[in-house]
């Protein structure tokens, strides 16, 4: 049954023209360490902490602004958002439904979105000709260049760079979402990072560690400071949420540290988009089940220019990290299975094969220790358009940050309304690789992220989380 829109009725929900309000008890458990009898013990202890929630329902006009537009996932989601919002069908597939956001963006190559569009062979060429007239007049805006931080392959496309100092690229950036945002009319933009990963940045004490030390090397040119940061710094200066779809660490300390001072979102890292996100959903059933994965090899080939930039060592360190680490809150889940410290071998390789394009090539292998020195071996060959992937995952994150900028939270004891935390934990069920707040726990299994995703919207409505008991029919 699909609800269109609902209302709850209860005392703990109101609402009013612009706000719904709600009363919310958290219900949740502490672990204390106490002494009793002379001795020390773990205790585990129900708390009850009572929250109200107020969420803006005056939704915005929204402009989102990518970095990377021209890409394949840039070009693909605009096209994606035009064909639904025109109501275009095409030869081989059915009629979309309605969408409507205005895009803009920057690329460092020149190419308009109509040709973009060609360039990453990702739509039938029907779709393609019906899109050309709403596309071809879309040109990104020129974008910050730096060859250090992506493949040395990417520098025939940098024909549309900001030239100047690293202070004056983010001014630019500045001046460019201003620009913007007057011209598009819209009422609140979000910043997207989809274009290429990155090299890892150099984390160094003085450089970047604090904010005061990254302004700071900002002001001298320090070359160590990637793109991806730059955009991001002018971001958090123009209070707009910015998020890191890369698995780059554009995120230094020195950009964390800004964005909390300034309560600017920022969220990240990497569209979980594919062979991960199974990956999380795989791994949170066998542990849970209690089977023991002791090796997982994870093999992609595809031809993109993203696969292209992964071919260089530097940038495909990048994705291995975010890759890998998928694992790691599922395997130290269970000290049953697993000695402290104690990891399954986690192998990741990607390949770029051009004939492919688009459509990547997942294998996998998961090999498993089962009961009475059992084994089970599970492979896995998935084909997929990683634009298609990832496109709508792009939507639902920019729409979800721009959501979580609506919601005001108070806690009891607590003497005014705020927001969520700057650190957009609340995106990690669209990342690889999930942004959180410095001390606080990473989830990345698949179930785990939805279900809190899920149970926060319902407390923004009063409702009690989902706890799938349905006791009445047991
Ligand atoms: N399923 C997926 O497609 C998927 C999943 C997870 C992450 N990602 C990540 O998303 C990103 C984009 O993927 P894609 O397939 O669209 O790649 P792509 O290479 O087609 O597009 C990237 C675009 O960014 C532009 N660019 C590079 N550096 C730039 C800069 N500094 N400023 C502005 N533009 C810049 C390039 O010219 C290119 O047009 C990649 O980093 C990729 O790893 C993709
Ligand atoms: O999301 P996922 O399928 O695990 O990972 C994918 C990688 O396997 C692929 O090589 C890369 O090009 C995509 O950007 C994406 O990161």
């Amino acid at each position: 049954m699909f609800i269109e829109s609902f209302k709850v009725e209860s005392p703990n929900v109101k609402y009013t023209n612009d706000e719904i309000q709600s009363l919310y008890s958290y219900e949740t458990t502490e672990l204390v360490h106490e002494n009793r009898n002379g001795s020390y013990h773990w205790i585990i202890k129900p708390k009850t902490v009572k929250y109200e929630f107020k969420t803006d329902t005056r939704v915005p006009k929204l402009g989102v602004l990518l970095v990377g537009w021209g890409g394949n996932n840039g070009s693909t989601l605009t096209g994606g958002v035009i064909a639904n919002r025109e109501g275009i069908s095409w030869a081989t597939k059915e009629k979309a439904n309605p969408d409507d956001i205005v895009f803009g963006g920057w690329d460092i190559s020149d190419m308009n979105l109509a040709d973009a569009m060609v360039r990453a062979k990702v739509f039938d060429i029907d779709l393609q000709k019906q899109l050309r007239p709403y596309m071809e007049s879309m040109v990104p805006l020129p974008g910050i260049y730096d060859p250090d931080f992506i493949a040395a392959n990417q520098g025939s496309r940098a024909t549309n760079v900001i030239k100047g100092t690293k202070k004056e690229q983010v001014e630019q950036i500045m001046k460019d979402i201003r620009e913007f945002k007057e011209a598009s009319k819209v009422d609140k933009v979000v910043v997207l990072w989809t274009a290429n990963t990155e090299r890892y940045s150099n984390v160094v004490v003085g450089l970047n560690d604090t904010t005061e030390n990254l302004l700071a090397s900002l002001e001298k040119d320090e070359a160590e400071i990637s793109p991806s940061t730059l955009y991001a710094l002018a971001c958090i200066f123009e209070d707009v949420p910015f998020i890191n779809g890369s698995p780059q660490n554009t995120f230094v300390p020195g950009l964390i540290d800004l964005a909390i001072k300034r309560n600017s979102l920022i969220g990240g890292d990497d569209f979980k988009s594919g062979q991960t996100k199974m990956k999380s959903v795989l791994i949170d059933f066998l542990v849970g089940a209690g089977i023991k994965p002791t090796s997982i090899v994870s093999y992609n080939h595809l031809g993109n220019n993203d696969g292209m930039n992964l071919s260089a060592p530097q940038t495909f360190r990048s994705k291995e990290i975010s890759k890998s680490n998928v694992v790691d809150d599922m395997v130290s889940s269970n000290g049953i299975l697993y000695e402290p410290g104690e990891h399954p071998d986690h192998v990741i390789v990607i390949k770029y094969v051009p004939y492919v394009g688009d459509s990547k090539r997942a294998m996998d292998e998961y090999t498993s220790e089962i009961f009475m020195g059992g084994k089970s071996t599970i492979v896995m060959h998935n084909t997929c358009e990683d634009s298609l992937l990832a496109a709508p995952i792009i939507l639902d994150l920019v729409l979800l940050a721009e959501l979580s900028t609506r919601i005001q939270l108070k806690a009891e004891g607590e003497g005014k309304f705020h927001s969520f935390h700057p650190v957009a934990t609340i995106l990690s069920y669209l990342t690889k690789a999930p942004l959180v707040p410095p001390g606080t726990p990473v989830v990345n299994a698949l179930s785990k992220q939805r279900a809190m995703l899920e149970n926060i919207l319902r407390a923004c409505v009063g409702l009690a989380p989902e706890n799938n008991m349905i006791l009445e029919y047991k």
